[in-house]
């Protein structure tokens, strides 16, 4: 029974239920996010708009997608958090942003970006209904979009293995793909991921017959959305599963209508070529001329869209001025990174620790100013109090004490703290100063902050520990290359928040139309073949729990077992596709319909075989 049911018992306790659960909207999810709309159901979970109250203003509405877990176990959940905390750090204009994970109250919960212009599927539909076609303008700039998303994933070993119009989100004309490397983090095996998450019209020749999932399997998936985005059909589509199987394993590819161009067309057989060893890679299909030439005046469009945005309302100049600099950062950053990468290692870890100490030495240094400036002030306050005590005193005092007050200076604490001819109030305060500059241990005057800190923390760094840390120096650069992409992506989103995302994506294409065009060292790295893994039966399970549902109330309960029998058996039998559209369309009105009910005995199938081979 699904997590959903058993919660709307009981409504006055979860938040996550349903679209009427919590109509005050008040009940908080991980202490920072309220439900504000039910926006679907897919196939793992429901998805919620939220609000982020922790979030700065502008930057709240962000989405929640609920995945019923039941009882996962504990090594099922730290491995889920991991991949999750990867995902975290990923940062690309045409990558669905991924916050963070968490469990609450049995349910795996995801946060992502929001995307208020829905997905590629919707957006097709539209163009359906009004039977018009996307031009070849915006299929391009779309699909140069997601091959360099789809490019930046392959470059950090991370696969999609769901690529379809659905997960492609829309935001302002930017594509946005959706549940990047969430397969494998839900499913815990990677290669059960690829059979319970693929959409059977996107899947690859080689996905389908089992013969392994790779980067190049995406790209399959991304040709089946490119064609999809001209001709707004399936690329391979089929009464019933195994015929889409078939023709994806068997058939022919299809061809682009003459509305587009040549190029687009070879781009498009290129990316379905079934053997995936001949398939063209996204750093390929990237460097390709047709795609290098719409890049360039894809990019100059979006430049100038940025800028236009900025001068409306406002000063020319002002925008011109601050796109030079920010051009100007840009190279500057790119100058000092080829500077750094031509050090040796030793040296880039000097300098590293150099401008780490350099950090600290300011921080240091500030706070020493601040305490200097805060001791001074008490002490114009204590002199100033003194000063009254001895006035009164003068007053009130006898003769002889006033001559110890005026005329016996108490004894020196210290030639530092004295002073050369300290007065009275001096030395009072001098001597109430004295506590607070022993207990923190930081010099008084900044200057001397600064050398203290390198002399006491610079040189304890032995040539051992160097060493150690040059065996890092690897980590340590991918890590700085993927600071530098976030800093990049956050100064681009935070500064000109909407505008973030085109700025971003230049930045990007640049990036891609500048690299050597010989194509050395833009090899995509094949994604690492993970171990084993534990295969996370909870979650096959569950999709194949759901699939159940939504069909049995799509045909009815009594419908949907006669149909279920009669495919197990004809499936076992290997009666022909004709006999069984025949059978079926005697029990339902469009045998199309029965699709699903294939599919889900596909589904047991595969999940009996990988718990037998587990
Ligand atoms: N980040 C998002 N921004 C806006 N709408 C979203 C977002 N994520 C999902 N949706 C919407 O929520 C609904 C369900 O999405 P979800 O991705 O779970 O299901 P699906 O794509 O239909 O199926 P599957 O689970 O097989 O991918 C869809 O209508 C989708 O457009």
């Amino acid at each position: 029974m699904p997590r959903f049911k058993e919660r709307a018992a009981q409504p006055s306790t979860n938040a996550l239920n349903s679209e009427s659960v919590d109509p005050d909207h008040t009940t908080l999810i991980a202490k920072r996010y309220l439900i504000s709309r039910k926006l679907g159901r897919g196939s793992f979970g429901t998805i919620y708009l939220v609000q982020d109250i922790k979030a700065a203003a502008g930057d709240r509405l962000k989405v929640l997608k609920e995945i019923p877990v039941g009882g996962l176990k504990p090594n099922e959940t730290v491995q889920a958090n991991q991949e999750a905390q990867l995902l975290s750090q990923l940062h690309h204009p045409a990558i669905l942003k991924f916050y963070t994970s968490f469990l609450e109250r049995d349910s795996f919960c995801i946060i992502t970006e929001y995307c208020e212009d829905r997905d590629l599927d919707c957006k097709l539909e539209e163009q359906r209904a009004a039977g018009s076609w996307l031009l070849e303008a915006q299929v391009t700039e779309w699909l140069i979009q997601l091959l360099l998303g789809v490019h930046y994933m392959h470059q950090r070993r991370i696969l999609h293995r769901d690529l379809k119009a659905k997960n492609i989100f829309l935001k302002k004309n930017i594509v946005k793909i959706g549940d990047f490397g969430v397969s494998c983090l839900l499913m815990g095996s990677c290669d059960l991921a690829t059979t319970f998450t693929g959409t059977p019209y996107y899947m690859s020749p080689e996905a389908l017959s089992q013969q392994g999932y790779d980067a190049k399997s995406d790209i399959w998936s991304l040709g089946c959305v490119l064609y999809e985005m001209c001709c707004l059909a399936h690329a391979f589509e089929g009464h019933n599963f195994l015929s889409v199987v078939m023709k994806i394993v068997e058939g022919e590819s299809p061809c682009l209508p003459e509305r587009y161009s040549a190029e687009l067309n070879t781009l498009l057989q290129r990316m379905l070529v079934k053997d995936p060893g001949s398939r063209t890679s996204a750093a390929e299909a990237l460097r390709s001329k047709y795609i290098e030439e719409n890049m360039q005046s894809i990019k100059h469009k979006f430049s100038s869209m940025t800028l236009q945005d900025r001068t409306s309302g406002g000063d020319q100049d002002a925008a011109q001025i601050l796109k030079a600099m920010q051009r100007k950062v840009h190279l500057q950053t790119l100058q000092q990174r080829a500077e750094v990468q031509k050090m040796t290692p030793r040296e880039r870890m000097r300098l590293r620790k150099l401008q780490a100490a350099d950090e600290k030495a300011r921080k240091l240094k500030q706070l020493a100013e601040e305490k200097y400036q805060e001791n001074c002030l008490r002490m114009r306050e204590l002199r100033c109090r003194h000063f009254q005590t001895v006035t009164v005193d003068v007053l009130t005092d006898t003769r002889e004490e006033r001559a110890i007050n005026l005329h016996q200076p108490a004894p020196p604490l210290d030639s530092h703290s004295a002073g050369p001819a300290g007065s009275v109030g001096d030395e009072i305060a001098a001597q109430l100063c004295r506590p607070d500059l022993m207990e923190s241990d930081i010099p008084e005057d900044p200057l001397t902050a600064e050398a203290y800190y390198y002399e006491d923390g610079f040189e304890s760094c032995s040539e051992e520990e160097e060493d150690e840390m040059e065996e890092n120096e690897k980590d340590m650069k991918d890590e700085d290359e993927s600071n530098m992409e976030r800093e990049a992506y956050d100064t681009f989103s935070h500064t000109y928040g909407q505008d973030g995302d085109l700025e971003a994506m230049v930045w990007h294409m640049e990036n891609v139309l500048d690299s050597d065009p010989t194509g050395a060292g833009a090899e995509e790295i094949q994604p690492s073949p993970r171990g084993p893994g534990h295969i996370n039966t909870t979650m096959a399970r569950s999709r194949i729990q759901r699939m159940r549902e939504a069909v049995t109330q799509r045909l009815g309960e009594d419908v949907f077992q006669r149909v279920y029998n009669y495919l197990r058996e004809a499936r076992r039998r290997r009666e022909s596709e004709l006999d069984v559209r025949e059978a079926l369309s005697r029990m339902v009105e469009r045998p199309s319909d029965c699709f699903e009910v294939d599919q889900l005995l596909y589904y047991e199938e595969q999940l009996q075989e990988a718990q037998g081979g587990s």
